[in-house]
């Protein structure tokens, strides 16, 4: 039986005002109880504009739901118009920041290497990173998902100490499965969080390995998370869509009902 809390953090991505934000973490706040808490950790990641929102609400009502960034700059300050820093993120007490999205990737252009840095200033500034990472439709139909996906792990972890390593996410999320409806059967994404696990075991240890958390994420509902959340190497979930919906996103969090 694994130790590790499974993490339940909701990527809301370009979606809900500051104002909905307040509306939506109140719904949340409302509905989970202690004993959520106790089983799961629960986190958001709204857009950058929400945060300081986010962050007044958990404050001052001592809520017990994490919050942090989608995405972090490489840099700690300087002229790099439109990005958002690690000292700013830890400023407004962010816990956790999503790196290398499979969105980000493929819009705006990050490879494995600026992955990396991203990965090294979140650390810098006490962030913890979610390192996203899958392969594309194309790439799991040439077989290649599992090297593919393991080349992304080695990549963003690169130079990292144990000692922060031991304490990132990993969320895989194969490309063809977010926002698609298309959730990867149970068994195949056991299939490349073992690997993730065996890779994170041969970087570091297998002590370090096992306290690593591994999401899986790409279209998890209610109707799927017990199914996914029932297997050995899989830590919790990476919710786009479904978090949106506060209802829809409590009842993954309770995916032992379900
Ligand atoms: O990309 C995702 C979370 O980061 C998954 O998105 P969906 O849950 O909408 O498929």
């Amino acid at each position: 039986m694994s130790t590790r809390t499974p993490l339940m953090a909701g990527n809301w991505k370009m979606n809900l005002n500051h104002l909905e934000a307040i509306a939506h973490v109140q719904k949340l706040a409302f509905a989970l109880a202690d004993k959520d808490y106790d089983a799961v950790e629960v986190a958001v990641l709204p857009p950058f504009t929400d945060l300081r929102s986010v962050q007044t609400l958990v404050d001052g009502d001592k809520l017990k739901i994490k919050y942090g960034a989608q995405d972090i700059s490489a840099h700690d300050s300087g002229a790099y118009t439109g990005e958002i820093s690690g000292p700013m993120l830890a400023k407004l007490k962010c816990t956790y920041v999503a790196i290398g999205h499979s969105e980000r990737r493929q819009y705006h252009a990050e490879t494995d290497e600026i992955v990396n840095t991203k990965v090294k200033a979140a650390y810098k500034h006490g962030l913890t990173p979610i390192l996203c990472v899958g392969e594309e439709l194309e790439v799991r139909e040439a077989g290649s998902h599992v090297s593919h996906t393991l080349a992304q792990v080695e990549g963003g972890l690169k130079d990292l100490p144990a000692e922060q390593a031991e304490t990132v996410v990993i969320a895989y999320e194969p490309v063809w499965a977010i926002g698609t409806g298309k959730v990867c059967g149970a068994d195949d994404a056991q299939e490349v969080c073992a690997a993730i696990r065996g890779k994170l075991a041969e970087l570091y240890s297998q002590d370090v390995a096992d306290k690593i958390r591994i999401q899986y994420g790409g279209s998890v509902k209610s109707g799927n998370v017990a199914e996914i959340m029932a297997k050995a190497d899989i830590d919790g979930a990476l919710i786009g869509g479904a978090s949106l919906d506060a209802d829809e996103f409590v009842k993954i969090v309770r995916f032992r009902d379900q």
